[in-house]
């Protein structure tokens, strides 16, 4: 929120970035372990400006304070929940506790522990790590308005057909053949808006979130490769991604937006001549120079008519 000082507008927010807390819960019998580990970072919209300007801290939540909380409610926290619900659980908390504070933006990257498999027997307290990170954002008002995203980070993927790029402008300063056989690589960040307003609308059911990440990110997968035997041409990563982006929304119906980053991360042919020798590697959809610098960078987001993005 804006505020006039001396003749400008200023706006100011003060939180602890990057947090990092690690949670194990037990099972009943105490044999299986679930954990987590998640880098939080919060960001509170308060009424301070006193200490920007009469070196008046009386209303400063101390980020240090901040921090602290992190692990005090991770240890309230005895049952399993989601970085979803753990970060609304913090924005609640410092608006609700603080008369100061009128909203708190609380992110939250969790890293991608996967329980491991020895002998094909899921083990009780090894975990290894995985690649793509589940990420949330929960932005709460003190009157309890909420809205909350949930998203992808790092979630490679890579088909070696299916792809091409043709009809593309060609000027003079166009080198790129056209083609309807490359591979197609990315690296996607996507992250989608839920609809729900307020904290009590969102579903009761234990680790929903979680369910609905694992979802989400299975119809941004599916409709990234198409069917297993077949596949499913791309005619772009541009047109790719909306197909996507439509797998979410068509499927999700309290998902209101999603908003995808797509590099495209350039595997390119490799041809070799010498003078003497002429052609010593001619590219025949098979060796490739991959690359990610430097790559496309294409980005979208696609939401519905009402939604707020
Ligand atoms: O799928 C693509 N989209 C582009 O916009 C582009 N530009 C480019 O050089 N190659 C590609 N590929």
């Amino acid at each position: 929120m804006a505020k006039e000082l001396e003749g400008f507008n200023f706006e100011q927010r003060h939180g602890k970035a990057r947090v990092r807390v690690g949670r194990v819960w037990r099972s009943k019998d105490g044999c299986r372990h679930f954990m987590v580990e998640w880098n939080v970072n919060i960001s509170l919209l308060s009424n301070c400006v006193a200490a920007y300007v009469r070196d008046d801290n009386s209303d400063i939540v101390a980020t240090d304070t901040m921090k602290n909380t992190v692990y005090v409610k991770a240890k309230e926290c005895s049952e399993q929940l989601s970085a979803e619900e753990f970060a609304i659980l913090l924005g609640k908390h410092f608006t609700s506790f603080y008369p100061q504070v009128f909203t708190a933006r609380v992110k939250i990257v969790e890293k991608p522990w996967e329980r491991i498999s020895v002998n094909g027997q899921p083990h009780e307290h090894g975990f290894k790590l995985g690649s793509e990170k589940h990420t949330t954002e929960a932005i709460v008002q003190k009157s309890g308005v909420l809205q909350l995203t949930s998203g992808v980070e790092g979630l490679s993927l890579l088909k070696t057909t299916q792809s091409g790029f043709e009809g593309f402008i060609r000027d003079k300063y166009t080198a790129l053949p056209e083609t309807r056989e490359r591979m197609l690589a990315t690296e996607v960040t996507a992250s989608w808006r839920y609809s729900y307003e307020s904290v009590s609308s969102i579903p009761q059911k234990s680790l929903y979130l979680n369910e609905q990440y694992l979802n989400v990110k299975k119809a941004l997968v599916d409709a990234f490769f198409g069917p297993p035997e077949r596949g499913v041409y791309s005619a772009s990563v541009q047109s790719t991604l909306l197909q996507m982006a439509k797998a979410v929304l068509g499927r999700f119906s309290d998902i209101s937006s999603v908003k995808l980053k797509m590099p495209n991360i350039h595997f390119l042919p490799v041809n070799i001549s010498s003078k003497d020798h002429g052609s010593i590697v001619k590219f025949d959809d098979d060796v490739y120079l991959p690359t990610d610098e430097p790559h496309g960078s294409i980005e979208a987001s696609l939401s519905r008519f009402w939604s707020k993005m």
